[in-house]
Formats: structure tokens, C-alpha cells, sequence
């Protein structure tokens, strides 16, 4: 049994104020597999102080001074990558050789990038030939909170603790704690790397806890949060008497229109990429859009990747799908699955109940839903768990209207060979990211969305700057 109860405040591992145990679930085999700590007030209002107080300085290092700290970040964290994605897959649920080669390689695919962007990351930029004496400068918020979730808790904690130190943040992480102990490696990781005390804290807790008071604190300027639309509602009114910045990278319900003349590979793509990380991805294509002349023909296809899906425990080596992360989540999954199946929509795959051979452990089977109708409660809501859902179109602009009839926009798919068809819809899609052809985004690119997905940037050089305030200054002397 892990036990991990302290928090990193101060550039040391300090125990909680009140002690406040909180039991980590291996969701493969529902057993206590570590002890953390839930953290209080005093808790947050330690870790604040000490990144309060370690800002002038951190703010006012050379940018390639902080360039450093993070590339040795990045080869201390390339050398643990193996704890690291041993520490995700017994906390989340992702399968061990994913957990590695996905999960936590995400992490180390964001520092390259943020380490490139950073390269002609320019402080200070003229705003032009008409106005030759005026700079924007670009400074550091300040103290930052960065609020994370489970379901790629490297991906999210490095695409905001990286960011954040090289702008000259300072930052208090709040991981989820359902699954902590990743973030208890980064801070490891972060400690070995030698950072000034205060630059980077971590404190465990729940939204209520550190969540809300990291949210309230007046010595937070900016909460940087990902999760869900609830919690990041919650988060904005509980930010607005502080008057913070909040950048939220919320929920998704995905669409993948996938044309006739799709390639051959377009619709095991689709749900295959559905049901990785066991559906548990806000960018996940869950509601596939199919073009008549070919929709029994994707049906067929979709049902043979679900039932050649292997379900297993995390800790098996191998390509399969784990369990999803809590009994919450298996029970909110299966009431969706129960209510597919109660409002009409076609079950052709999967369905309620966990795979035949598991009996312990939160495995769903992978699920594909037909004939299901813009509007039904699966087509609507996001599932967060392995069930797609296919939805006959005959006409572009009614596909379109499908995609984009939702509260949701963070990523949209398109399948077609007419390159002219493509462009036209990634620019009428409403998401803040369009994926076509298979293509995933490019190194450095910035992930986020649009409407109740959130407008956060995240990634790249985009990534950097949500952690800057942009300053205008005329009459600037010399060139
Ligand atoms: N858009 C993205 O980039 C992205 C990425 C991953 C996950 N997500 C979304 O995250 C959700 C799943 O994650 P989850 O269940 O951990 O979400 P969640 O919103 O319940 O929790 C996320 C984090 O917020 C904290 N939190 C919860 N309530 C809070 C409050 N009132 N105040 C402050 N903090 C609070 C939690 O403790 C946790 O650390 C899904 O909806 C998914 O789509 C979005």
C-alpha cells in the first residue's frame, strides 16, 4: 500500500495541517492501492504564501534561466517515464503499455513542444511601423492555481505547470483526487530538478476543499482548470469576486462526419479512437456522423471493433481497454448505456453489465449505438466511457447542423477525399479544434474549445501566453 499523505509546499514535503485521509481506488480491482491526503484551508493558504513569496524572484529570472530548469525537467521526467506510467495506470485505470507510450509520453510530447515555442518566445514586441515608440510587453500573471483532472492527468499537469513556470508564474497544483500519485511523481520530479522553494507547490484535496479556496484565494491571480462544465461554472462564479483569470478546458461531445468517400481506414479509425483510454477523453469522437450510401457498412465495421476490443485488468500488459476510473463513473456510464437502449436508439454492440470474465473492477463493454437520433440523451450528454454513437446523414449541411447542435465544441473529425469539402466544413465546424483525414494536430498546436467546452488555449505558444498579462507602453525610449 502507497502512502503519500504530504503535500510539496515550499520546496519541501510538508505534512497537513489536519490530518484528512483520503484512500485511492484501483478501478481494476476496487481495492485501496494508496493513502493521500485531502488537504484544508491552511493547507492552500501555506502553499499560496510560499508561491506569493517566491514570484519577484521567479518572475524576474532570464527567461533562459527558466528555459533550463524546465529541459531538466524534461530528461529527469524521460527517465521516470516508466514510474510515471506505471503511477497512472494503478490510479486511473489505463492500460500499462499505453499508460507509458500515451499517457505519460503526453506529458513529455508537451514539455518538447513548450520548449520549442519557447525558443522565439518574444517578451517584448513592437506593435508596429505606425506607432514606433510603443512596446507590448508580456509579464507573468503571478500566482497561479492549476486545477486537473483524471483522465490524462500528465497530458493536463504539464500542459499548465510548464507553461506557468516559463512565463515567471508561480503555482499552487490541485491534481484530482481520484488520481493522484502521477502528480505526486511530478512534484518528485520537479524537487530533483532543483527549482527555487515556492515556485512550484502541490497540495491534495476535492473541489470543495483546496478547489474552492484556490478559486476564493486573493492571492491567486489566475486558476488554469480542466474538467468538467460543472466545475468549471463553479469555478468562474467562485473566481469573480477576486476578479482572476480563469481558463477553462472543459467537457465534449465530438463529432466524426465521415463522407462516402471516406478512406478505406475511416471508420475503424473513428471508433477505435472512441473507445481509447476506455472513452475517457473530453476530444473523443463519440457521435459518428455516417453518409447513407455507406452507414450499414460502418455499422458492421463499428460492431467488429467493439467486440475485438479486449477488456482487461491495467496492470496486463498488451493493446486493450482498462476500466474506467470509479464506481461513479461505471454507474453514470451504465445509466446512459440503460437509457440508449430506453429511448430507441439501435444497440449493436456491448450494452449494459461488465464484460463476460470480469467481475471485480469497473470494465464496461465497448458499445455501439445505431440509428440514434439527434436530440436522444446518449447524442446529447457526454458519456466519458467506450459507447459510440451512429447517426445517419444525407446532405453536408445536414451533417453540419448535427455537429453542431450542441452545447459542446472542442474537437470535430471529417472523413472525405474532396480536400474542398474539408476545408469548407473545418471552417464552419464549431469547435476550437477540426481533426481531418486521420491527422492528429500538430506539435505546438493549441488545444481548446468553444461554448461550454471552454476558451482556454492550451499547447505551444498559445499555451505560454495565457500565462502572461499583455502590457502597452508608449513613448518607449531606443529601438
Ligand atoms: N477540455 C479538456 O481539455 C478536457 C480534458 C480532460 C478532461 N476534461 C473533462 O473533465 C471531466 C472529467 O474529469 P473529472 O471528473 O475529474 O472532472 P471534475 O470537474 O469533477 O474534476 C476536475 C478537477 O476539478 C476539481 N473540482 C471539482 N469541483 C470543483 C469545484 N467546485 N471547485 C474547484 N475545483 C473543483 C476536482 O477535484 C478535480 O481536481 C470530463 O467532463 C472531461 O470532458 C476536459
Amino acid at each position: 500500500m502507497i502512502e503519500k499523505r504530504d503535500f510539496y509546499i515550499n520546496g519541501r514535503w510538508v505534512a497537513p495541517a489536519t490530518p484528512h485521509d483520503c484512500e485511492v481506488i484501483d478501478p481494476s480491482t476496487e481495492e485501496v492501492c494508496a493513502v493521500i491526503s485531502l488537504g484544508a484551508d491552511a493547507d492552500t493558504d501555506a502553499a499560496v504564501a510560499a508561491a506569493k513569496a517566491a514570484l519577484p524572484a521567479w518572475a524576474g529570472t532570464a527567461p533562459a534561466e527558466r528555459l533550463a530548469y524546465v529541459e531538466k525537467i524534461l530528461e529527469i521526467y524521460k527517465r521516470r517515464q516508466a514510474e510515471m506510467g506505471a503511477a497512472i495506470s494503478l490510479e486511473m485505470g489505463a492500460p500499462i503499455d499505453m499508460a507509458v507510450s500515451d499517457q505519460a509520453e503526453a506529458g513529455a510530447w508537451h514539455i518538447r513542444n513548450f520548449i520549442t515555442a519557447f525558443k522565439d518566445f518574444e517578451f517584448l514586441r513592437p506593435l508596429g511601423p505606425q506607432a514606433p515608440q510603443t512596446r507590448i510587453a508580456l509579464e507573468p500573471v503571478g500566482v497561479v492555481g492549476l486545477i486537473t483532472p483524471w483522465n490524462w492527468p500528465m497530458n493536463q499537469v504539464t500542459l499548465k505547470a510548464i507553461p506557468a513556470l516559463l512565463a515567471g508564474c508561480t503555482m499552487v497544483l490541485k491534481p484530482s483526487e481520484i488520481a493522484p500519485l502521477s502528480s505526486l511523481l511530478f512534484a518528485e520530479i520537479v524537487d530533483e530538478a532543483g527549482l527555487p522553494p515556492g515556485v512550484f507547490n502541490l497540495v491534495n484535496g476535492d473541489g470543495l476543499g483546496v478547489g474552492t479556496r484556490l478559486s476564493t484565494h486573493p492571492d491567486v491571480e489566475m486558476i488554469s482548470f480542466t474538467g468538467s462544465t460543472r466545475a468549471g461554472i463553479a469555478i468562474t462564479k467562485a473566481a469573480a469576486d477576486t476578479v482572476k483569470r480563469v481558463c477553462l478546458e472543459l467537457g465534449g461531445k465530438g463529432a466524426n462526419l465521415i463522407f462516402a468517400d471516406a478512406d478505406e481506414g475511416a471508420v475503424r479509425r473513428g471508433a477505435r479512437h472512441c473507445f481509447n483510454n476506455s472513452g475517457q477523453s473530453c476530444n473523443a469522437p463519440t457521435r459518428m456522423l455516417v453518409e447513407r450510401p455507406l452507414y450499414d457498412r460502418a455499422i458492421d465495421i463499428a460492431r467488429e471493433v467493439a467486440e475485438t476490443t479486449r477488456v482487461a485488468p491495467a496492470h496486463e500488459t498488451g493493446a486493450h481497454i482498462g476500466p474506467v476510473v470509479s464506481a461513479a463513473q461505471y454507474d453514470k456510464i451504465q445509466g446512459l448505456i440503460a437509457k440508449g437502449i430506453e429511448e430507441g436508439a439501435r444497440l449493436v454492440a456491448g450494452g449494459l453489465g461488465r464484460p463476460d470474465g470480469l467481475n471485480r473492477g469497473y470494465f464496461v463493454r465497448p458499445t455501439v449505438f445505431a440509428d440514434v437520433v439527434p436530440g436522444m440523451t446518449i447524442e446529447k450528454e457526454e458519456i466519458f466511457g467506450p459507447v459510440l454513437s451512429i447517426i445517419p446523414f444525407d446532405t453536408e449541411e445536414e451533417a453540419l447542423a448535427i455537429a453542431n447542435d450542441t452545447i459542446y465544441g472542442l474537437t470535430n473529425y471529417v472523413q472525405s477525399q474532396d480536400g474542398e469539402r474539408r476545408n469548407r466544413l473545418a471552417r464552419r465546424l464549431k469547435s476550437g479544434m477540426v481533426e481531418m483525414n486521420g491527422q492528429s494536430r500538430g506539435a505546438g498546436a493549441p488545444f481548446g474549445g468553444v461554448k461550454s467546452s471552454g476558451r482556454a488555449r492550451e499547447g505551444g505558444h498559445w499555451g505560454i501566453e495565457e500565462f502572461l498579462d499583455v502590457k502597452a507602453i508608449s513613448g518607449w525610449h531606443g529601438a
